[in-house]
């Protein structure tokens, strides 16, 4: 496997007000890698993500994808690299006011990269990827339960077929049978399209599952970075306390100063 990085950052910082939320975040995702940024709440993962996609300007710091600075990119370049990216939304995002295919294919039918007969089929494809029949693609995202919401979010999120996705808090709210369904099906996604893969969630599980490499901010900092499967004892007090839900620990001391 390549050691490329797809994504670099470098010195990133954002912050908003008073507020230093990004305070020197460096970290590469490397080529064909699954990377899984984990971190307390509010420490700063979405908002790495959302400077990444061009969604919020960084302060500071840089941004390359591919070799290319995303804060200095065209219109055009953006939407370029917007059109080979997936993202996974934490709650789904998915819109009850169309059917699932139709979510399936909402940036392919938007940018009319598709007619409507040949989205119906790209859906089925996709969701047929995710276990999930084609009769589902005529059904409410309403009409589904959270784990099938998941899934139509994950067959969203592949439909264009990608080359690097972004999954926030894949299994947030799923119980963890559904979780892990979740996540094995993210590992087969990736593996099959070949893609780059970012994540960030809390749940340590998941992040083993569906992680090569993992990376844990704290104060706007990563502050270690390592393979996935040592979450938990990999000699660093801050990450193994975190990744193994200790009270008592470096964290918990930093927050009763
Ligand atoms: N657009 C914004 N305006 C002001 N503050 C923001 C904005 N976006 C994020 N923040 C603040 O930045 C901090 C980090 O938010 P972020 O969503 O990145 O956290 P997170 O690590 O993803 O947390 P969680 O795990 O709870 O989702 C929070 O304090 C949040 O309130």
């Amino acid at each position: 496997m390549s050691a490329t990085p797809r994504i670099r950052l470098r010195g990133l910082r954002k912050a908003f007000g008073a507020k230093q939320v990004l305070d020197g975040v460096d970290l590469d995702v490397v080529a064909g890698h699954s990377t899984v940024v984990l971190g307390g709440s509010g420490s700063g993962k979405s908002v790495t993500i959302k400077c990444i996609l061009g969604l919020l300007s960084p302060d500071e710091g840089l941004i390359e994808v591919d070799g290319q600075d995303v804060t200095r990119m065209s219109r055009a370049e953006r939407a370029a690299l917007l059109d080979r990216t997936g993202m996974l939304f934490q709650n789904g995002a998915l819109f009850d006011s169309l059917p699932v295919w139709e979510n399936v294919c909402f940036k392919l039918l938007a940018q009319k990269r598709v007619t409507r007969a040949q989205a119906r089929d790209v859906a089925a494809e996709a969701l047929a990827q995710v276990g999930l029949a084609a009769t589902v693609g005529e059904l409410s995202p309403a009409e589904l339960s959270g784990g099938m919401q998941k899934r139509v979010a994950l067959a969203r999120a592949i439909a264009a077929r990608p080359d690097i996705i972004f999954f926030d808090e894949p299994t947030t709210g799923l119980d963890p049978i559904m979780g892990a369904v979740i996540d094995g099906l993210i590992v087969d996604c990736v593996r099959r399209l070949g893609a780059t893969a970012l994540s960030i969630t809390h749940d340590m599980a998941s992040a083993r599952r569906i992680g090569d490499t993992a990376a844990m901010i704290h104060k706007g900092r990563i502050v270690w970075s390592g393979p996935a499967e040592t979450l938990g004892h990999t000699g660093n007090a801050m990450v193994d306390q975190f990744a193994n839900g200790e009270r008592e620990g470096p964290i918990q001391m930093e927050l009763r100063r």
